[in-house]
């Protein structure tokens, strides 16, 4: 273990590095590996995908169920398969791999469930099964679809060098003859079947020469006999990813360009994230001509998961593309998820995680504030429901409502919020809206308490620190007034109006003065900046009448500045008993 006495990496300064960047390198083995365009060969190609758009959703197919199952410590039973199941089938997927029939009982058995079960499958919904190149398991696949109306049967077979060497044994002629065997067996298997369509996966397609996918993808085209209107799926997996998405998406245009009866094919990708880019890789492939893409509902799958479809549909979504599929219950979607895979999905997951729409720092409450101030008056301005509004406030890339979320959680405080994001929660929480420095102000009491515990505070807590700072502040006065005079604890004062006269009652001078209703409810809160003895201080007083809100504001702000604390004032000893109110 070197981390007790890690240092920086020994080697030199490469010498073509710029003076700025003192970096050394040597402290990692990098040199037994060999980079991607050294391993696979991508020819030359005048690239279009660069200049594409993503204009529509492509075609979703979930594979949870077969590789996302795969890849899970404790495979689903079959009630968290169907539950998985009734999930997609609500969430609009019309394409969905239920497993590898073949492989298991439990897996051939819910596909017969699936088949003998009336109504268990929607008539506009395809089940896809898979199935590697062997006799004893297509025989068997096609026994578990028997009956199943529209079905695709997947066949794969790694086609990558390394795997055609160390692990099936056979070179490129031999293991083309193999697959052609296993899509001959296939073809014969389905032969007069309406509703039965084929799939062939490469896998590890991102390794593979490309002239060898083409030449096994272009043969079962033609064994299949593909035609528009009975397409073949070719399936071409990132199985392991191995290089940026660009890579990929150049891999995929030059078989999209290549392919034989292209009207014919769907061309379709299935990236997985072992780099972490299973989604850039996804979209750039749709760029470069991918129709159909393969993955798991959060990026469940192997090692570091399959590709996420959430992600992807959302990210056209929030590009003003419709991503086809129902996300509007996210936080429903991600507790099924979760139930059936028995694994977490993490608060910071794209769209989905519980903090990723949460701010804590303080210029990214204030921005998203004031987001929310202008997206209220733009739907104003344009006569729509906020719902329906144009979607454009800072730090917010998708309306949390769009995904049945509240936005309880978009700001909360710690000690790094500033004044917006408190401001935020007294106003949505409490129905309070404070004035701009007041706002500054009390921001420096929620800091002080945030830094001394450390810990988030909550929109009731805030609430609490306002109201025993500002609201209580005053309390225990006694006093009346009149239209143009005022009596606190025994000191007169005369001015404008009652409130003007409790200010000269208390030695204050008002600076400013707001109040409001308190929400619907009847309640009204008044803040009031004053001089008081040379320092100018904030109070806030809330009752049911404008007038007692309005005295109890500049008696908070009195106390707040010494003047009628109990004990630090002489006014604060006697009290008169005939006073209109007791602040
Ligand atoms: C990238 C992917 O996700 S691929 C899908 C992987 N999924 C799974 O493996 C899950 C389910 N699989 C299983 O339960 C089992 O592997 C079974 C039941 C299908 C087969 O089990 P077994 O007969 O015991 O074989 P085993 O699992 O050892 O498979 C390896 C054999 O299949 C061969 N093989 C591997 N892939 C394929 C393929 N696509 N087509 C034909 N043969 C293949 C291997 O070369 C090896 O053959 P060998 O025994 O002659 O050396
Ligand atoms: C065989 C294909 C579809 C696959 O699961 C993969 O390559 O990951």
């Amino acid at each position: 273990m070197r981390f007790p006495t890690l240092q920086a990496p020994a080697g030199p300064v490469p010498a073509d590095a710029p003076a700025w960047n003192p970096q050394r390198g040597g402290a990692m083995p990098f040199h037994r590996y060999r980079p991607a365009h050294e391993r696979v060969h991508v020819p030359a190609l005048l690239r279009r995908w660069p200049g594409h758009r993503i204009e529509r959703a492509p075609l979703w197919v979930p594979v949870d169920l077969r590789d996302g199952n795969q890849a899970l410590a404790e495979p689903m039973d079959p009630a968290r398969k169907q539950r998985m199941f009734d999930l997609f089938l609500a969430m609009g997927f019309k394409e969905i791999e239920v497993g590898y029939p073949s492989a298991s009982r439990t897996d051939f058995d819910f596909v017969r469930r699936l088949a003998e079960q009336p109504g268990a499958v929607p008539e506009d919904v395809t089940v896809v099964v898979f199935t590697a190149a062997r006799a004893d398991l297509i025989d068997r696949t096609f026994e578990a679809v028997e009956g199943l109306p529209n079905v695709v049967v997947h066949l794969y077979t790694a086609t990558a060098p390394l795997w055609r060497d160390v692990v099936l044994g056979k070179d490129r002629d031999e293991l083309r003859a193999l697959i052609t065997a296993a899509a001959e067996r296939m073809a014969r298997l389905g032969e007069g079947r309406d509703g039965l369509r084929f799939q062939f996966s490469p896998e590890v397609f991102n390794l593979t020469e490309p002239d060898y996918v083409l030449e096994v993808c272009n043969g079962l085209t033609a064994l299949w006999d593909a035609d528009p209107d009975r397409p073949v799926i070719h399936n071409l997996p990132a199985t392991v990813e191995i290089a940026t998405p660009n890579v990929y998406a150049d891999q995929i245009e030059y078989v999209d360009r290549h392919l034989d009866r292209r009207d014919a094919v769907i061309l379709s990708v299935h990236p997985h994230n072992d780099r972490g880019t299973g989604v850039a890789c996804a979209e750039l492939a749709v760029l470069a001509g991918a129709q159909r893409v393969e993955g798991c509902l959060f990026g469940n799958g192997e090692r570091t998961g399959n590709v996420d479809l959430v992600t992807l549909a959302l990210n056209l979504h929030t590009q003003g593309v419709d991503p086809m599929l129902d996300l509007s219950d996210i936080d429903e979607i991600r507790r099924t998820v979760e139930h059936c895979n028995r694994l977490p999905v993490h608060e910071r997951h794209p769209y989905a995680g519980d903090l990723v729409h949460t701010a804590f720092s303080g210029t990214h409450q204030d921005a998203i504030k004031k987001g929310f101030a202008r997206h209220a008056g733009t739907a104003a301005e344009l006569g729509l429901p906020e719902r329906e509004a144009p979607w454009s406030v800072p730090y917010l890339p998708i309306d949390p409502a769009d995904l049945g979320r509240d936005y309880e959680a978009v700001i909360r405080v710690n000690s790094q919020s500033g004044k917006g994001g408190i401001a935020y929660l007294l106003q949505t929480g409490a129905g309070l809206e404070l004035p701009r420095r007041l706002q500054i102000e009390f921001a420096g009491v929620v800091q002080e308490t945030t830094d001394d515990s450390g810990l988030e505070i909550t929109g009731e807590e805030l609430y609490g620190l306002f109201r025993a700072e500002y609201l209580d502040a005053g309390a225990g006065r006694e006093w009346r007034v009149g239209d143009d005079w005022a009596e606190v604890d025994g000191r007169r004062g005369t001015g404008a109006g009652p409130v003007d006269a409790v200010a000269a009652a208390v030695g204050a001078e008002i600076l400013s003065f707001n109040e409001h209703a308190v929400g619907s409810g009847p309640d009204a809160v008044a803040y009031v900046e004053a001089r008081i003895g040379g320092t100018v201080v904030w109070g806030a007083g809330r009752d049911a009448s404008v007038l007692t809100a309005g005295v109890r504001a500049v008696l908070s702000a009195a106390a707040r500045a010494g003047v009628g604390r109990a004990g630090t004032d002489r006014v604060a000893a006697g009290r008169l008993t005939s006073g209109r109110g007791r602040a």
